[in-house]
């Protein structure tokens, strides 16, 4: 297999116990240049698949490759591709949105003059650029949202990952983030995200995989999604009743 033929990521019996099992021997494959969105309901284990995923927790067994590279025996490499938008993010309150999106890019040795370009861009795209001169610490948390986006997307990562980006933006703030992690995609990048808003997963993603008590119960496109629940004609939200079974059923 050469590099190329890699998936962006690929887990292999994925498991995490805590006072009981929360995720279990799960396989999940994401494609280059896709967008994948991770649907399941409180609890099902989608925050705990993405800080295994990223190196954040340590599974119980399993694997995580990243671009044909094994996480755990090869962490720095795996990660050079690889951004974390956790659902909490931290930001520098005393910096500026400017300020924070170069010395991000410094972290990752991104020339000065280029730095400041990609956060000029960033800033506009998502609508801040208005408040570029403000510090951080003065921002709503969906002006935080969007500037933690920004800030993973500096470096231009190959797989961006993201616990639940769209939470809590208004229409607007929401529409600029789709919007950008739209254009990450189609200029090659891969996006992996969980959500609650099926809207999006609906819209935006190119596979939705639907996880329930740590397992993929579907995968595919809506279309395979409902094949699958034997939903022709079906809504997202009715095919994912379908799947995990009405009484934990809200995503
Ligand atoms: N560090 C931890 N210690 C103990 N239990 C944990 C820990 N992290 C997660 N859990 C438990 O694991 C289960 C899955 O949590 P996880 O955050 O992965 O779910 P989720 O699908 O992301 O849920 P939500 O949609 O509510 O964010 C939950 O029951 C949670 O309480």
């Amino acid at each position: 297999m050469s590099d190329f033929d890699n998936p962006a990521l690929a887990l292999r019996g994925l498991s995490k116990k805590f006072d009981r099992t929360v995720v279990a021997a799960l396989d999940l494959t994401v494609r280059r240049g896709e967008i994948y969105a991770l649907l399941g309901a409180n609890g099902a284990g989608k925050t705990t698949t993405l800080r295994m995923a990223t190196g954040l927790l340590l599974p119980d067994a399993g694997s995580v490759h990243i671009f044909g590279v094994d996480l755990h025996a090869q962490p720095e490499a795996a990660k050079r591709p690889l951004a974390y938008l956790p659902d909490e993010p931290l930001l520098y309150g005393k910096l500026t949105p400017r300020e924070y999106l170069v010395f991000m890019a410094g972290l990752w040795s991104i020339p000065a003059r280029q730095a400041a370009a990609s956060a000029d861009e960033l800033l506009a795209l998502l609508g801040l650029a208005p408040h570029a001169r403000q510090l951080t610490e003065s921002f709503s948390r969906g002006m935080k949202q969007k500037l933690a986006l920004a800030g993973a997307l500096i470096h231009q990562p190959a797989l961006i990952i993201l616990d639940e980006p769209l939470t809590g933006l208004d229409a607007h703030a929401a529409r600029q983030v789709k919007d950008l992690l739209q254009r990450h995609a189609a200029a090659g990048g891969t996006v992996v995200m969980t959500t609650h808003i099926l809207e999006v997963a609906e819209r935006l993603a190119d596979r939705i995989g639907i996880l329930q008590h740590g397992r993929l119960v579907g995968q595919g496109s809506l279309d395979q999604l409902r094949h699958q629940a034997q939903r022709h004609e079906a809504s997202l939200e009715d095919v994912f009743l379908r799947l995990t079974g009405s009484a934990d059923a809200t995503a």
